[in-house]
């Protein structure tokens, strides 16, 4: 699904008007609609201050003060007075408004016409919405402090005032949302880690914008939904045998690290490879042979690191590396000989990142389609830091299209930047799985598709997708605290069972 900016989703609207058609006003009554059906199934409060600007996300504000005083709620509207005479939408809604004499209206000229917040009431905030187009300040920055000094909950509208939809809102005045109300698709800022104190849940209501309008434009961003994973899927011929799937190597594990060896085997098995062999330090052989039988080992000639390749790669269809082999020098060497000779498709991970930051010109040595699978701190050591998410982001895009190859950054929506240029968010996963070892789960899983002959995008944006889904999975079984990476592991079937 095409991640769409806040430009695209008011052509989106533009679009909608025109082709269904219908009138923006009608278009705003659909999604105050949708809007206050929510709050009325979800809260109860004793009453609803509900803070108004003077554009389109006012226009909403005073449609949903409407629609709760229609569904018996107390409401009152406070609007931010300001020299706009406000959107022709906006106008329409409040002369509605002003006739139904039963709902209060107060304007806000400076902070003394603030409201006491009564705990007991929930704020709507529809101030600013898309149309945002500098950070707050004066007294709409004053009335964002006000709501967010109050212990009421506050339920945005579209998107939490004085938050950008498109770039980093650091340093902003912005609404602190328990609940987001956004309409139709998730915008680029519910994604980011940085604005997490801001979004709360974000609950995505349909409004029926018209569907032929997302094939009509080009994005560089996706989302990885079930219908993206499930078209890469592919199932398993009745006839098949263990040849048909590969077979993937794990490099992986060290003294007191070989359950890193342990829970990517094991995850690379349970997506699906035919043949799986660990490549371990000897110290891990008996550890491997016991917890993951199915699975074959080559045992290094060292016993607590992996420090050689005594072995024709090429004999294997896929190659992971990294969990939990260290950054001595042997492990060095061994990188730098695979690097040099591997012509098979290869995830990057873990130690296999971080020795690649200390010795940068490594990074030229990548294949194209190589795929790195970095979390943030990973990332900032290869790639240097990144003023902020958004930049996190571009500075993934940028690199992925220099060295072409994949990168995986993980977090709570982990981004996959290819080297075409596009990007793809992730929305599987939970915090249940910050956990050592899910990265792990994660290298053997992408390995084993690409062992498997998925092509290194749909290998990656599968995988990733897959193992996000088996961490909901595992978490709803058995709660996020007392997950484990075997228990996200042990549900990559039941994942596979929903594409
Ligand atoms: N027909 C449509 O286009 C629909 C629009 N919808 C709503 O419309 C919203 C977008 O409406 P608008 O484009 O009118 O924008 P906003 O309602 O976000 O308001 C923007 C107004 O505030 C001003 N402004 C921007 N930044 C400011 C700042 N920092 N300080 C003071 N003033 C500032 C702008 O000049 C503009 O006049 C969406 O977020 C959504 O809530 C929904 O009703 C769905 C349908
Ligand atoms: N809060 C979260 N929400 C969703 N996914 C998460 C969250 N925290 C961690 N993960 C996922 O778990 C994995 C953790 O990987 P990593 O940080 O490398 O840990 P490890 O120490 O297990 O190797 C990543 O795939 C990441 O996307
Ligand atoms: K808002």
């Amino acid at each position: 699904m095409k991640l769409l900016n806040a430009e695209q989703i008011r052509q989106w609207d533009a679009f909608t008007i025109k082709n269904e058609p219908l009138s923006s006003l009608e278009l705003m009554e659909r999604a105050a609609n949708a809007c206050a059906r929510w709050i009325v199934q979800n809260t109860l409060a004793e009453s609803y201050y509900i803070f108004c600007g003077k554009g389109n996300n006012g226009g909403d504000g005073l449609a949903i003060a409407r629609l709760l005083y229609n569904a018996n709620k107390k409401v009152a509207v406070y609007i931010l007075e300001s020299d706009a005479k406000g959107s022709d939408d906006y106008i329409s809604n409040f002369n509605i408004l002003h006739h139904l004499s039963a709902i209060p209206i107060f304007m806000i000229r400076g902070e003394r016409d603030l409201p006491e917040l009564p705990f007991n009431c929930i704020i709507i905030d529809a101030l600013f919405g898309t149309g945002l187009n500098r950070p707050l300040t004066g007294l709409a920055a004053k009335m964002v402090d006000h709501i967010n000094n109050s212990i009421a909950p506050a339920i945005a509208i579209d998107i939490p005032s004085g938050l950008f939809g498109d770039h980093s809102s650091a340093h902003n005045t912005i609404v602190k949302a328990r609940h987001t109300l956004s309409f139709q698709v998730l915008k680029t800022a519910f994604l980011v880690a940085e604005n997490e104190p801001w979004i709360g849940h974000v609950h995505i209501m349909d409004i029926n914008l018209h569907p032929a309008f997302p094939d009509e434009v080009s994005t560089p961003f996706s989302i990885i939904n079930k219908s993206l994973a499930s078209r890469e899927y592919r199932p398993r011929n009745a006839f098949a045998h263990k040849g048909n799937f590969g077979h993937a190597l794990l490099i992986a594990g060290s003294w007191g690290k070989a359950g890193a060896a342990v829970l990517c085997s094991r995850a690379c098995l349970r997506t699906g490879a035919g043949l799986v062999t660990a490549h371990v330090p000897q110290s891990g052989v008996t550890v491997l042979q016991t917890a993951v039988p199915e699975a074959m080992v080559f045992p290094d000639k060292e016993a607590e690191q992996v420090s050689g390749l005594n072995y024709d790669l090429n004999h294997f269809t896929a190659v992971g590396i990294g969990p939990g082999i260290g950054t001595g020098v042997k492990q060095q060497l061994l990188l730098k000989e695979l690097l040099e000779h591997i012509q098979r498709p290869l995830v990057l991970d873990a130690d296999a990142l971080n020795i690649l930051s200390e010795n940068k010109a490594l990074l030229n040595l990548l294949k194209p389609d190589t795929i790195l699978t970095p979390h943030p701190k990973e990332f900032a050591r290869l790639f240097g830091e990144a003023a902020d998410d958004f930049k996190r982001i571009e500075l993934a895009q940028t690199k992925a299209m220099e060295l072409s190859i994949f990168i995986v950054l993980k977090g709570h929506h982990s981004f996959v930047a290819c080297p075409d240029g596009t990007g793809y968010f992730n929305i599987t996963g939970n915090a249940g799985m910050a956990k050592g070892g899910s990265g792990d789960a994660l290298t053997g899983m992408v390995t084993s598709l690409l062992a498997q002959g998925y092509l290194p995008k749909e290998a990656a944006l599968l995988g990733v997708f897959l193992h996000g889904l088996a961490g909901d999975l595992a978490a709803a079984s058995g709660g996020m605290e007392a997950l484990l990476a075997s228990d996200l592991i042990d549900h990559i079937g039941n994942a596979f069972k929903q594409l």
